[in-house]
């Protein structure tokens, strides 16, 4: 479990990027952090792994405030995955993945074996083990992040915005990959991301900030799109443009089937039968998402 008690940051220039902000990130579940660009995100996430160092109040994981442990072994010890996948240009990915765990003492081949099974646990293949980052593709080096990240056998996991810089069919894998490691490893993770849907994806917890580092709502996906805590959290997650309204639709050349559109009309799937109770009425209940009751 990780503890923020009243956590301030003001930086040296005067800015105050969180204020006084308490919150508990429950172990082995993910929580995200959303919000708009600036609204202390990073700067939170940072102080997790004493990147920055808050201005005031405490942070402690499993109990013990992180301001007694040594920076350099506390840091090793959290695994750090970032958007531009942050690896080591002149290392080989095998040696990009071992590099913590070598200097954590563990000896070369052991590192390296065990940097080989933590490619196959990302989804990928041995034989880029040999490559350079840069001969890897936006996605595969994001995935050789998330090996790098693993390779100490963290129990905190941080991301800040990991796949913001690959296309939407990359982005949508590497989240359905982040999904089933999670499932399995059951790691603390802590995720920053602009993207609602992304976050509403992978999270357990969420919490979307306004400005400061302040909470507009914390919740599961479900609490939040099923109530919004006030207009701006509504117009954050799309609520309020009827984004997440769900409509059936049925039109000429379909064969029967009902199409389901979104809010803007966008189609993004078909009904099936599947979610509907033997003998009973056909109804929007398969799709009784909390997309329904955001209607305005
Ligand atoms: N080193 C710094 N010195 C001064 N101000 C800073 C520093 N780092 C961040 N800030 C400011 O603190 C505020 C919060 O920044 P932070 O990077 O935490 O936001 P964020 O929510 O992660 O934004 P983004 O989504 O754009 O990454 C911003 O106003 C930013 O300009």
């Amino acid at each position: 479990m990780i503890e923020f008690e009243s956590v301030s940051k003001r930086f040296d220039d005067g800015t105050v990027a969180v204020e006084d902000f308490s919150f508990v990130l429950p172990s082995r579940q993910t929580t995200v952090f959303v919000g708009s660009s600036g609204c202390g995100k990073t700067t939170l996430l940072r102080m997790i792994n004493r990147m920055i160092e808050p201005t005031s109040g405490r942070i402690t994981i499993d109990g013990v405030d992180i301001a007694g442990r040594n920076k350099v072994e506390l840091r090793r010890s959290i695994g750090y995955v970032l958007q531009a996948a942050g690896l080591l240009p002149h290392r080989k990915v095998v040696d990009n993945v071992a590099t913590v765990p070598i200097l954590q003492g563990v000896n070369k081949s052991e590192a390296r074996s065990r940097a080989l099974d933590l490619l196959d646990t990302v989804g990928l293949d041995r034989s880029l083990a040999k490559r350079y980052p840069r001969q890897l593709s936006g996605g595969q080096q994001q995935r050789v992040g998330v090996a790098r990240a693993l390779a100490s056998d963290p129990n905190v996991l941080l991301m800040d915005e990991p796949f913001g810089a690959v296309d939407p069919i990359v982005r949508a894998d590497l989240q359905a990959e982040l999904n089933r490691l999670q499932r399995e490893l059951g790691k603390t993770i802590v995720f920053v991301t602009h993207d609602i849907d992304e976050a509403f994806l992978l999270a357990d917890q969420v919490v979307i900030f306004r400005k400061g580092g302040i909470i507009a709502q914390a919740g599961t996906p479900a609490q939040i799109l099923a109530e919004p805590a006030d207009d701006f959290v509504a117009s954050f997650i799309g609520a309020d443009k009827g984004k997440r309204t769900l409509h059936l639709q049925q039109r000429e050349g379909d064969d029967g089937l009902t199409l389901v559109v979104d809010g803007d009309g966008r189609p993004i799937g078909v009904l099936r039968e599947g979610g509907v109770e033997p003998g009973a009425e056909p109804s929007a209940d398969p799709l009784a998402t909390s997309g329904d009751r955001a209607d305005p």
